[in-house]
């Protein structure tokens, strides 16, 4: 028996944190959506009672590292599950980016996982237990659009925004998101208007989420890393109609309306940069499927 789960990648529209908690981790306020550029899980029964982890991609980690090695491990654990498992990895999303891979690897894993062992698990406990692997992994589970509270896991459901296109650049440059975290000074930020990001997402204007976009981490990673600054730059002279940082980064994502300035942009950011995606906003939960 074996299954297929789609593992798409998100960009945050709004990431703004509040202040350190006592445990090392930020609270914070993100506007998380997914994008149509994914990572395929396929989930197989295999003989014996192990978790096998298969990849092309060679900064994926093959055992207990990996994201959904970890899944597939609570899962197996907490149910009592004497079965093996082969986990394969079409990985299409950057590793070490700021959209999620792992984390959405992550989350096919538990839902393909909760289909092939007939767990019967609600995506609200699935979720829960994907905040035991990573902050981002709950959003993933559901996919769409939510605002993201606490460390990452308390999740609102939002509509999706309206529909453009996504230009994704990342310059090759891999960035720690615990590193970004650390060096971020909170006294000193300029945060971004949270609420009025969810007023335009609501309202389905472009031009009001265009406006709102804001990303506290991104003045930390452009210090370190000005070759995501360039890439900003380029995306804008291109004629992208708003440009931001991906969660710590240092994928870098423009939005456009227009099929036409679209190809202009990508076809420009391909002489800088290695890695860039056109991709259609998502957004919905029904695109998990
Ligand atoms: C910044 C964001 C924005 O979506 O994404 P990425 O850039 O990783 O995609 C997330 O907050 C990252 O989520 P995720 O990558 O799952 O983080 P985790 O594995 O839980 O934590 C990695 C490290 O980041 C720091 N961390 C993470 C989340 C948080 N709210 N506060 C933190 O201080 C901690 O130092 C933690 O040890
Ligand atoms: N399934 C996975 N896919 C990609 N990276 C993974 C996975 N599992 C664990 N990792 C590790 O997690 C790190 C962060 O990867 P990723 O989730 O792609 O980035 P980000 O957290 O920036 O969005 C990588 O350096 C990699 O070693």
């Amino acid at each position: 028996m074996k299954l297929m789960e789609k593992a798409p990648a998100k960009i945050n529209l709004a990431l703004d944190v509040l202040f350190k908690r006592p445990d090392g981790y930020h609270e914070v306020e993100m506007i998380m959506t997914t994008v149509d550029l994914a990572d395929r899980i396929e989930l197989k029964e295999i003989k014996g009672n192990h978790i096998q982890i298969l990849s092309h991609n060679r900064f994926v980690p093959d055992d207990h590292r990996n994201l959904a090695y970890q899944a597939a491990f609570i899962l197996k654990e907490r149910f009592g599950i004497n079965k093996g498992v082969s986990i394969t990895i079409e990985k299409n999303i950057p590793v070490a980016a700021g959209l999620a891979g792992g984390s959405s690897d992550a989350a096919a894993t538990l839902r393909g996982l909760n289909r092939l062992w007939k767990l019967g698990l609600s995506m609200d406990e699935l979720a829960e237990i994907g905040a035991e692997i990573g902050s981002d992994v709950s959003f993933c589970v559901y996919g769409g659009t939510a605002l993201a509270r606490g460390r990452g896991e308390k999740i609102t459901h939002l509509p999706a925004p309206p529909k453009c296109w996504v230009i994704l650049a990342k310059p090759t440059i891999g960035v720690s998101t615990a590193d970004i975290y650390k060096r971020l000074q909170i006294a000193k930020m300029e945060h971004p208007d949270v609420p009025g990001m969810i007023s335009a997402i609501k309202e389905s204007s472009y031009q009001d989420v265009c406006q709102g976009l804001g990303n506290v981490l991104e003045q930390v990673t452009l210090q370190l890393y000005p070759e995501v600054a360039n890439i900003k730059d380029q995306m804008k002279t291109f004629g992208a109609d708003s440009v931001l940082m991906s969660g710590s980064g240092p994928t870098v994502f423009g939005l456009v309306e227009h099929d036409s300035r679209m190809q202009r942009i990508y076809n420009g950011l391909r002489g800088f940069c290695d890695q860039v995606y056109a991709v259609r906003l998502l957004g919905d939960r029904n695109d998990l499927e």
